[in-house]
């Protein structure tokens, strides 16, 4: 399996006169890669997870070598429907183009590694919300995906299916499979996310989770001084007082510190405090 799926310019809003909620995003998405999402509450994570599985379309922009067959796991499965588990997999599993046989064995193998082998016969509408979870993965998961966008999926498994979801991930990068992946937990799959990005301000920056930074409170010799660090990534703000605030990777404060304190005048250092990025 070899492919590339490009992001060109993509933007999104919802209704017409609606706020734009993603602008001006870029992104590639090729076989094999695993790519997390990260940002603040009501940041566009789940609009772009949708575009990206096709469930939505840009306002704006293109998305084009988009592969197939998909699975999507939405951050609220509608459990609602009228069907038992193993009814509503084989229904999925014939909707990819299996025979029923096949979907009904997929169905089968998917509701046992997930430990929801004893739903089968269950109607959606009477599973547990962790029961109608595992559905909701196995549903992504059926007919081996290309792409695979999962929204806070492991939200609400049970440890061992959360650990069959991991296994599942990497069988499907291993098969030249693509994941796409939103969790508020930024130690899941740490150490296999080759990229990860941030949803800030409607757009989309390259980012690692939780980085270390240090946030170091200064006064300078005047209310307007401007602190003597061009170079600080982070920029910096003026508190009402008339101190800044300059938040700074970890391995920059030294330097940061430096140049403050090595400055004539002088500024006057208030505090210095280790922060975390918000994941
Ligand atoms: N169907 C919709 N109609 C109108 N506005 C929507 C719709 N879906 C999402 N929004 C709005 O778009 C913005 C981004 O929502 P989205 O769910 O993509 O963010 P998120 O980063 O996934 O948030 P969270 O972390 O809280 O799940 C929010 O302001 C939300 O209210």
């Amino acid at each position: 399996m070899s492919w590339s799926m490009r992001l060109e310019g993509v933007g999104h809003r919802y209704g017409l006169g609606g706020p734009w909620i993603l602008r001006g995003v870029d992104l590639d998405l090729r076989a094999g890669r695993l790519l997390r999402l990260q940002g603040g509450n009501g940041s566009g994570k789940s609009t772009l997870l949708r575009l990206l599985a096709g469930i939505d379309a840009p306002s704006v922009g293109r998305i084009s070598g988009r592969p197939r067959p998909r699975g999507y796991v939405p951050e609220r499965f509608p459990a609602a429907l009228p069907l038992t588990a193993r009814g509503y997999l084989t229904h999925l599993g014939r909707v990819h183009g299996l025979s029923r046989r096949a979907a009904g064995r997929a169905a089968d193998a998917w509701l046992e590694r997930f430990g929801a082998a004893e739903y089968a016969g269950t109607r959606m509408s009477e599973l547990s919300k962790g029961g109608s979870q595992k559905v909701a993965v196995a549903q992504a998961l059926l007919a081996g995906p290309a792409l695979l966008v999962l929204d806070e999926a492991w939200t609400g498994l049970d440890q061992a299916a959360r650990a069959e979801l991991d296994r599942a991930v990497a069988e499907r990068l291993a098969a030249g499979g693509a994941v796409a992946f939103v969790d508020h937990d930024p130690r899941r799959l740490a150490d296999a996310a080759d990229a990860v990005y941030r949803v800030t301000d409607g757009t989309l920056v390259p980012g690692a989770p939780g980085r270390a930074l240090v946030r170091i409170e200064a006064e300078g010799p005047t209310r307007a001084a401007e602190p003597p660090v061009p170079g600080t990534p982070r920029g910096w703000v003026r508190a009402a007082d008339g101190s800044v605030v300059l938040t700074v990777p970890a391995g920059d404060s030294d330097a940061v510190l430096y140049a403050l304190l090595a400055a004539r005048p002088a500024w006057h250092i208030r505090s210095v405090r280790p922060v975390r990025e918000a994941g």
